[in-house]
């Protein structure tokens, strides 16, 4: 088998290469600024994978993630994993002390500290950036006066010490990653238990038919199908026109999932299957000390 070409949400140091780390068995592994850059050159062919960030459990859906996977490539979902997050604030190494005025991150890893933010920085600045990797990056760029919001690899890889640890505002924080190829292939992973097989659908739904939804869930339901999420985005065809995302805890088969559809689709209902995968929760240890 040639080598697997897998791309992430980079630059070093973000937790998406930390997922990736976690995963995969080796392979050629290529980094990208932002996630449509990401999905972009799976949709090119230039990478066979590629890996971003979908949820996290403080801040919820990366919408960039589910709107570019729905309305601007054909990829599908092969696998997802799971991994602990766990925010630092990081500084310059001459930093001594003195007023930050300025805090660098991911809009998502900004959100997980807002309360930090609040009480400690009421008056820095913040400035969103595509990546905690791309934070920590400008960090040690700019100097002293400046922090990012990112991991303890971030730390390592950018020469920066960490401030303060576990900043984040909730514990128990987690982001779901996406692993998405156009063809689905063979991965190499390495030996971690899969936890569950799920699938995930697009659902749309006839304008102005009372009680869709109620029976698109019905249709599940009576199956005894369970469902782990469901959220509605935009269609971004005008105001009010949603369509619904659906995570089912099953794979996907030839008989409970076809039946749902053709029920579905004899209520003016349209279903998408957007993946069917294994689901892994990988445990990341990260022994970090603050300075
Ligand atoms: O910016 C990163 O490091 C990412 O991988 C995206 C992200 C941001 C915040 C929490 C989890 C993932």
């Amino acid at each position: 088998m040639s080598e697997q070409k897998i791309g992430y949400l980079g630059p070093k140091g973000t937790f998406t290469k930390m997922a990736v780390d976690a995963l995969f068995d080796g392979g050629n592994y290529i980094s990208y600024e932002s996630i449509p850059a990401c999905l972009d050159a799976v949709e090119a062919g230039e990478i066979s994978t590629a890996v971003v960030p979908i949820e996290n459990a403080i801040e919820g859906s990366v919408h960039l993630t589910i709107d570019y996977l729905v309305h601007q490539v054909k990829q599908s979902i092969i696998a997802e994993l799971t991994v602990p997050i766990k925010q630092h604030l990081l500084v310059h190494p001459d930093e001594q002390g003195e007023k930050i005025h300025k805090i660098y991150s991911h809009s998502h890893a900004i959100a997980q500290c807002h309360q930090y933010l609040h009480k400690r920085y009421p008056e820095a600045e913040l400035e969103y950036t595509a990546s905690t990797g791309k934070a920590a990056e400008i960090v040690a760029d700019v100097g002293r006066g400046y922090a990012a919001i990112g991991n303890h690899l971030a730390a390592e890889e950018n020469g920066l010490k960490i401030l303060d640890t576990d900043i984040h505002d909730y514990d128990n924080n987690h982001t779901r990653f996406a692993v998405v190829q156009k063809q689905p292939q063979t991965l190499k992973v390495k030996d971690h238990p899969v936890t569950k097989h799920k699938t995930t659908v697009m659902v749309t739904l006839p304008k102005d038919y009372v009680g869709a939804l109620h029976q698109v869930l019905a249709a599940f339901a009576w199956r005894k199908m369970n469902l782990s999420k469901i959220e509605s985005r935009p269609m971004k065809t005008g105001l009010g026109n949603y369509f619904f995302l659906i995570d089912v805890d099953q794979p996907y088969d030839q008989v409970l999932f076809p039946g749902v559809q053709a029920e579905l689709e004899a209520l003016g209902c349209q279903l998408k299957v957007l993946g069917t995968y294994p689901s892994y929760q990988i445990d990341i240890p990260t022994p970090v000390q603050k300075v």
